[in-house]
This record gives C-alpha cells, structure tokens and sequence, in this order.
C-alpha cells in the first residue's frame, strides 16, 4: 500500500489528476483500452472537474478509456444524487470518450435486474483475464464505507457476486454497487479521503485490527495489484507517519 500526502483538497487533487493522467497514459504505451471505475459521492468532484480541463483534456487518450462506476444510488438519472449524472456533469460530458464505453449502474429498471445485467457486462468485459479493471477509484465515508458497503450489511462479504442490488434502509433508497471480488482484481485500486472527520476511521482501517463489519473499506485487498491512498493533511492527521 502507498499513502500519498497531500497539504490540502485542492493540492490533493492535483496531485491525483497528474498521477492518474501518468498512470493511464503509461498503461496505454503497451495496451489498447483502459477501463477506469468511476467513484460517487463529493470528494471526486475537483479531480473529475481537473481532469476534464487542460492538459489533462488533451494528455489522456479518452477514446481509448471505459467507464464504470464503483456503486450508484437507485434514483433517477436526472436525481442531483444520481453518480453518474455527477460525472457526467463534471467530467464525461466535457471529453471525447466513445459513449459505447461509458457504462452506468442504469437507474431505470428494477435495481435488482440492473445489478444482473451490469454483473453480464463486467464477465463480458474481463472473459479470460486475470485482472478486471485497470484502475478502481474508491471514497471512503467517515463511518469507513467504501461503495456501497456499509457497516454490519451482509454484502461487506459478498465472496461470488460482481454487482448487487439491496435495500439501505438508513436513506431510505436502493444501492447498486460492486463488491469486493471484482474491485480486488483491479490491477490498481485509489482510495480517495479528505478532512479531519475521516482522520480516526482512516486510521482504523489503515492501521487498526482487521474489523471489515465495522470498517468495510478495510474488504478491499487487490490480489496482486497495487493499493493507493491519496488523502489531505487533515485525514491523515491520526496515522502514524
Ligand atoms: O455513492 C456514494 O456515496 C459513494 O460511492 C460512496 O462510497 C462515497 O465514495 C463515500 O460515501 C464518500 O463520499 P464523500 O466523497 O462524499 O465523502
């Protein structure tokens, strides 16, 4: 695992769009496509927002990116709190990607079969590799979710599944997302976290004793890829360092 130190959000997410605009671009010195899962929520907005001006509008080869996302809120697409509405706001909309290889969590159907099917194009997608994605961009919420994985819930330690669908009766709304199996055979997974408030669960998860029903983000463990944390000063201020 490497930790990446940033003084503050806004260096943060320059320092991660210039390390995933290196990293992509190199990936794609001796491979054709890369396929790139995209994270919800607030943190990522910057990075996306950054990625989609100069130079990194022009650096990376876009056509040759696919998109996924790491879980979606079942609402509709033109919902504020839909993911993909957010990144294709902030940042797909904004770029050349080839719209046959973006592919959101569909919102329009029962969450369920949208689960099924998104599980179909991810087996699709990796048929005979080794490794699925090439890079997963994961948050983490300060009660040490990742996805949607939260505490206690059963699908922490989905072993089979690639894509499920439940009821999160604490917002009262369906969750797509992926699980553990498929994110920890990316060949590169991101972990992205900013603030004081995720200082002590960071530091659980990092540091602390292997506790996945309290700490769900600590389920994700590439089997042979690398693992990044990209966080600010004030989400790493409990680690020991
Ligand atoms: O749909 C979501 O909410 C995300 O996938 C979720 O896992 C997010 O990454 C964390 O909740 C952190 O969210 P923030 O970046 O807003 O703190």
């Amino acid at each position: 695992m490497e930790l990446h130190v940033a003084k503050d959000t806004h260096q943060l997410s320059e320092n991660l769009a210039a390390w995933l605009s290196n990293y992509i671009q190199s990936k794609l010195q001796t491979q054709e496509r890369f396929t790139f899962v995209l994270s919800g929520g607030n943190t990522p907005k910057a990075l996306y927002a950054l990625l989609a001006k100069a130079p990194y509008n022009q650096m990376i080869e876009w056509e040759k990116l696919h998109f996924f996302w790491g879980d979606e809120r079942a609402v509709p697409y033109e919902d504020s709190r839909n993911n993909a509405r957010m990144a294709f706001d902030v940042l797909l909309n904004h770029v050349p990607v080839n719209p046959e290889n973006i592919h959101p969590m569909l919102t329009d159907r029962e969450p369920e079969q949208s689960a099924k099917e998104y599980e179909a194009t991810l087996h699709r997608y990796f048929k005979g590799q080794e490794n699925t994605f090439d890079l997963v961009l994961l948050g983490m919420g300060d009660d040490g979710h990742t996805l949607s994985l939260f505490p206690g819930l059963p699908i922490v330690h989905e072993n089979k599944k690639w894509a499920s669908a439940f009821f999160l009766d604490a917002q009262d709304m369906y969750r797509i997302t992926l699980t553990a199996p498929v994110v920890n055979l990316a060949s590169c997974i991101v972990f992205l976290a900013t603030g004081e408030g995720k200082a002590l669960t960071l530091k659980s998860v990092i540091e602390g004793v292997y506790n996945p029903d309290v700490y769900p983000s600590q389920v994700i463990k590439p089997e042979n890829g690398e693992l990044h944390w990209f966080v600010d000063e004030a989400a790493a201020g409990a680690l020991d360092r």
